[in-house]
C-alpha cells in the first residue's frame, strides 16, 4: 500500500498575501485512516487537492512511495491518480441521464480501461454498497444513494489511496452513519490509506489519526494508541 511524506508544502492563489496552505512536514503511514478537520476555509480542501494531485502546490514535495507528485505535469498527475487514488467528492460528481452502473464504469471507460473483469467488479461493488439497481438513473436516487455510487465509483479500481471530502456532509443521520461505516470497513478490508476531511464528529472519531487545521497550518496531530497511522 502507500505511504506519504510531505515536505515544505505551500499553496499560493492570486490576492492571498499568505498561502492557503503551509505545511512544513507531515508523514502519513500506509494503510493510515486520518480525518482532517477545522473551521470552514482553514485549508482542509486545499490540502486534500494537493496529496491527491488535483492541485500543484507552489513550493514544496508531496511523495508517494517513490514518487514526488508535485514535480509531475498536469497529465502526469492526472494518471498517477487514476492509478492510485479513489476520490469520494461532497457533491458526488455524478452524470445525470446515466445510471448507477453507467456512473461506476465512466472514468474506466474514459480512460479506455473498461474491461470485461471491471464491468463486472463495478456491478459487484454496487451490491457490496447496498445498491440492488444498477441500471436506476442517479438524478431519481436519494442523496445517500447517490454518495454510494460515487464511493463504488471511486473503488473500481482498486486504489491504495481513498480521498474523501465532507463524504457526509450533505447526508442525514442515518446515511452519514451508513457512508461512515462503509468507507472505514473498505478501507480496512482492503489495507487501503483513507484520507477524510470532515466536519462531521461521527466519522472523525472513528479515525484513528486526526490532524487540525487552522489558516492552512497543522495546528495538532493526534493518534489513536496502538495505531500505526
Ligand atoms: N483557488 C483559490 N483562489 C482563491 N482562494 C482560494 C482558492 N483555493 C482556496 N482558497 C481559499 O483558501 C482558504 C482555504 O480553503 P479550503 O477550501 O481549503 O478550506 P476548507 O477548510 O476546505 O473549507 P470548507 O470547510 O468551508 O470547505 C479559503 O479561505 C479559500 O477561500
Amino acid at each position: 500500500m502507500t505511504s506519504l511524506i510531505v515536505e515544505g508544502v505551500r499553496l499560493s492563489v492570486p490576492d492571498m498575501a499568505v498561502p492557503v496552505l503551509n505545511v512544513d512536514h507531515l508523514m502519513i503511514g500506509s494503510g493510515a485512516h486520518v480525518a482532517i478537520t477545522g473551521g470552514s476555509g482553514s485549508g482542509k480542501s486545499s490540502l486534500l487537492n494537493v496529496l491527491s494531485g488535483l492541485e500543484r502546490p507552489t513550493a514544496g514535495r508531496v511523495v508517494w512511495e517513490a514518487v514526488d507528485i508535485a514535480a509531475l505535469s498536469e497529465s502526469g498527475r492526472d494518471r498517477w491518480r487514476a492509478e492510485h487514488v479513489g476520490l469520494v467528492m461532497q457533491d458526488f460528481h455524478l452524470f445525470p441521464g446515466l445510471s448507477a452502473l453507467e456512473n461506476v464504469l465512466l472514468p474506466a471507460k474514459l480512460a479506455r480501461v473498461a474491461s470485461e473483469a471491471l464491468k463486472q467488479r463495478a456491478g459487484e461493488l454496487l451490491v457490496k454498497v447496498g445498491l440492488s439497481r444498477p441500471d436506476q438513473h442517479v438524478e431519481t436516487m436519494s442523496r445517500g444513494e447517490m454518495q454510494r455510487v460515487a464511493i463504488a465509483r471511486a473503488l473500481l479500481r482498486e486504489p491504495g489511496i481513498i480521498v474523501a471530502d465532507e463524504p457526509t456532509a450533505s447526508l442525514d443521520a442515518e446515511s452519514g452513519e451508513a457512508v461512515a461505516n462503509l468507507l472505514l470497513s473498505i478501507a480496512v478490508e482492503t489495507g487501503c490509506t483513507l484520507l477524510v476531511a470532515s466536519h462531521d464528529p461521527r466519522l472523525v472519531e472513528r479515525m484513528k489519526r486526526r490532524i487540525a487545521m487552522r489558516a492552512g497550518e497543522i495546528v495538532s496531530d493526534t493518534v489513536d494508541a496502538e495505531s500505526s497511522a
